[in-house]
């Protein structure tokens, strides 16, 4: 496929706090259609990379385009493109406590498309049963379900709007392996269902493993390596090797931070 095709394409994505360089130059695009999963140990700009996609982060060079449109200068128009057309998934489920489940799940229908509470609710409803939740739980407050269930809702609540683009933010963290894993079998299975372009971060490779069509890593501010789950174990790179396989002794050091 032609860059001109690709539904998110980053080119030479630079960005720095004071001294710390943290992105020095990611490349990387996804395919529509397609679910990309990006893997880095911890502090290697994941979560920076996701939010200048976001546009909650200004990149100090380079360019990320969607479908064709450069949106790293993030004018109001530019956050306007990707909000109208991208559903997340956030690490700690962040559900609104005061909201009910269904009100959590309709926010954004109801506040920004302007539905009715009514079309807003059923839709909340229709999606609460895609994630495997009886339409009764969408009358519970956040509070009374399990960090499963609460996950289960955001899911729920990202795919909501039918998004074109999904985003998943460490979607596994805090679950117990087997949850991990419902989850992780639900975001194919949604994914696949509504065709949107997926790209997540984690440092679970058993999630990546699962979720992704192709996994890139990022290290030290670049992305190393891009290939298919099934080619992660014979990569050839000594980095991802000792990511993937989480040993201490290797040529990623972990260095402790004193403040
Ligand atoms: N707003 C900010 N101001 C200053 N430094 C920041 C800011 N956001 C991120 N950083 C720094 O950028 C680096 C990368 O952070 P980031 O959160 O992207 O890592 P990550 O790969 O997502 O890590 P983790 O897996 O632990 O969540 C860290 O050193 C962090 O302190």
């Amino acid at each position: 496929m032609s860059d001109a095709k690709k539904k998110i394409l980053i080119r030479g994505l630079q960005k720095s706090f004071e001294k710390r360089d943290v992105l020095r130059g990611v490349d990387l695009d996804v395919d529509a259609g397609r679910s990309l999963v990006v893997i880095g140990g911890s502090g290697t700009g994941k979560s920076v990379l996701l939010k200048c996609m976001l546009g909650i982060l200004k990149p100090d060079r380079g360019t990320i385009e969607v479908d064709g449109r450069n949106i790293s200068r993030q004018t109001d128009a530019d956050r306007r493109f990707m909000i109208n057309q991208t559903g997340m998934l956030f690490q700690g489920a962040a559900l609104f406590d005061s909201l009910t489940v269904w009100e959590n799940i309709a926010f954004r229908l109801i506040y920004s498309e302007k539905k009715s509470r009514k079309a807003a609710r059923d839709k909340a409803l229709d999606c609460l049963t895609q994630v495997g939740l009886a339409p009764e739980v969408g009358n519970l407050q956040p509070a009374a379900l399990s960090g499963g269930m609460q996950k289960r809702v955001s899911l729920a609540r990202a795919i909501a709007s039918d998004p074109k683009i999904l985003f998943f933010d460490e979607p596994t963290t805090g679950l117990d392996p087997i949850m991990a894993d419902v989850i992780n079998n639900l975001i194919v299975e949604r994914v696949k269902a509504i065709g949107a372009t997926a790209i997540s971060i984690t440092h679970d490779m058993a999630s990546a493993r699962k979720i992704a069509d192709e996994i890139a890593m990022l290290y030290q501010g670049r992305i190393i390596w891009r290939g298919s789950p099934d080619d992660i174990d014979r990569s050839g790179n000594p980095m991802v090797d000792q990511f993937v396989n989480g040993r201490a002794e290797g040529p990623i050091q972990m260095t402790m931070r004193r403040s």
